[in-house]
């Protein structure tokens, strides 16, 4: 399976060499070459399988010929022990015809947990395999820095620098990045919001003498080794619910696009989907996208679920380069839009092709708070911020007797003083978790300055 660039320019990839490059070389986002089918007799298959048995046999079809079979398999078991209940990502039906798909059993509680612990192990073999070391960045607004800083905590083949922005993230998410003292682990607080973290780091990508120099790779969702194993959710739930013989529609909380359009991936591959809901919260530029045919961006303002106050939505990019017919010119036009007057128009044709497979929401400050109140009452439920968003989402959208699944990304206890706010109830952090605010930290606050970032990086890399 080789790997192309969403703007054309930089050479196609086979799996290991594009999971080690995270972005194209050109800038753009690697997307298969053709998208796999997997046939209805399999996804019925799939019910009631283990987790890792799904993940091998959707994530072999992106990896064949270059990761070895018995090694992709001891890699997903292992990923997936590492989660707290015994179906990885358990569906339960929150009221009828709407469920919930609980992605937050991993180390660090939330969806991102699902994906960094494959792809810390595949990034391990691979250097291994080629006897490299890489250094790896990533910006967070709180989830995937955790995330990654477990999975990738003392390998020797990586050292890993994540980008948060300072302040903006829950207490819980930050200690759960700076309490992390291994030797390869370096958090870095800069002086600014989100989307200023992630242009660093795709800046540094983008500095082709800094990207070599310190071997960089990727990941965050720029980085389809993270897609990937985010489709495999979409199939077990579906399966779950008895597909392909019964089409169920899904409701994702959204920031960067990358959950959502692992959902579209799984789609392509053969797996009914009627509607894939965005849901935003107040950084509601998606939801605008979907009315208007125009991506604006309008500024971020901080929300209680802040890992979605993002307004360079990066996947979107990929749903961009399908809309429009894998056109990579066309996705250069939008792209320089964007970079010079922050917006661009999406061609009718884009636009159309999203809204078939696409539907958006927005759940503001308020109701995201009454959504958390209303469900711990009615049901003794308690939703996270971010899941509290695609909750009110799917609760708007018509009825249409499909099934609806909404994805629950992180633990409420992410976020206690949020939801303690709206539903009285402070949630308490998992046994392993419970000496987190006593653990010493360690983090070094940088200005929002890139030569002053990548200086810090060049002298701790051991690439
Ligand atoms: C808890 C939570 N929910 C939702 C999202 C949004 O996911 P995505 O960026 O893949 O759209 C994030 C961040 O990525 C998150 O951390
Ligand atoms: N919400 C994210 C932002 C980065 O998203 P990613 O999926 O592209 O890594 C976070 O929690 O850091």
């Amino acid at each position: 399976m080789q790997f192309v660039s969403t703007r054309g320019q930089a050479p196609a990839l086979g799996f290991s060499d594009a999971v080690l490059a995270g972005l194209a070389a050109d800038g753009g986002l690697y997307v298969p070459a053709s998208w796999p089918q997997v046939s209805a007799d399999e996804i019925a298959s799939f019910a009631g399988k283990p987790y890792a048995d799904v993940a091998y046999a959707i994530i072999s079809r992106f990896t064949e010929g270059e990761i070895p079979a018995a090694k992709l398999k001891s890699i997903l078991e292992e990923a997936y022990a590492t989660f707290r209940h015994p179906s990885v990502t358990p569906l339960l039906e929150l009221e009828p015809g709407h469920f919930v798909l609980e992605l937050f059993h991993g180390p660090t509680l939330a969806f991102k947990d699902v994906a960094m612990q494959f792809l810390s192990r595949v990034m391990d073999h691979i250097l291994l395999e080629r006897g490299l070391k890489a250094t790896i960045v990533g910006a967070t607004s709180g989830d995937t820095g955790s995330a990654a800083i477990e999975a990738f905590r003392g390998r020797d083949t990586t050292d890993i620098f994540i980008l948060h922005p300072k302040g903006r993230t829950s207490e819980v998410q930050r200690r759960q990045m700076t309490t992390v003292l291994d030797d390869n682990v370096h958090n870095i607080a800069l002086e600014g919001a989100f989307d200023d973290c992630q242009d660093a780091v795709k800046a540094m990508f983008n500095n082709h003498a800094f990207r070599d120099r310190v071997r960089l790779s990727g990941v965050n969702s720029i980085n389809w080794g993270r897609i990937v194993a985010q489709i495999v959710y979409y199939f077990t739930a579906a399966a779950a619910l008895g597909s392909p013989h019964r089409k169920v529609s899904f409701t994702v909380p959204t920031g960067n696009f990358g959950d959502i359009f692992a959902g579209y991936c799984a789609k392509a591959m053969g797996l009914p989907i009627e509607r894939l809901v965005i849901a935003t919260n107040a950084n509601d530029i998606l939801r605008r996208t979907l009315d208007t045919g125009r991506y604006e961006m309008t500024g971020v303002a901080p929300t209680i679920s802040p890992s979605m106050d993002i307004q360079i939505s990066s996947n979107f990019e990929r749903l961009l380069f399908e809309s429009a017919g894998r056109d990579a010119d066309a996705v250069n036009r939008m792209m320089a839009g964007l970079k010079q007057s922050r917006g661009f128009d999406l061609p009718e044709t884009s636009i159309a092709a999203i809204r078939r497979d696409f539907a958006a929401g927005t759940t503001d400050e308020a109701a995201t708070r009454a959504v958390i109140a209303q469900t711990h009452k009615a049901s003794s439920y308690l939703l996270d911020p971010h899941t509290a968003v695609g909750v009110g989402v799917a609760r708007s959208q018509p009825h249409d007797g499909t099934p609806m699944i909404t994805l629950a990304t992180a633990h409420p206890a992410k976020f206690p003083a949020a939801v303690a706010e709206a539903s009285g109830i402070e949630p308490a952090l998992p046994a392993w978790l419970g000496n987190l605010y006593e653990r010493p930290e360690r983090v070094t606050v940088l200005a929002n300055d890139q030569r002053l970032i990548e200086d810090f990086i060049v002298a701790r890399s051991r690439a």
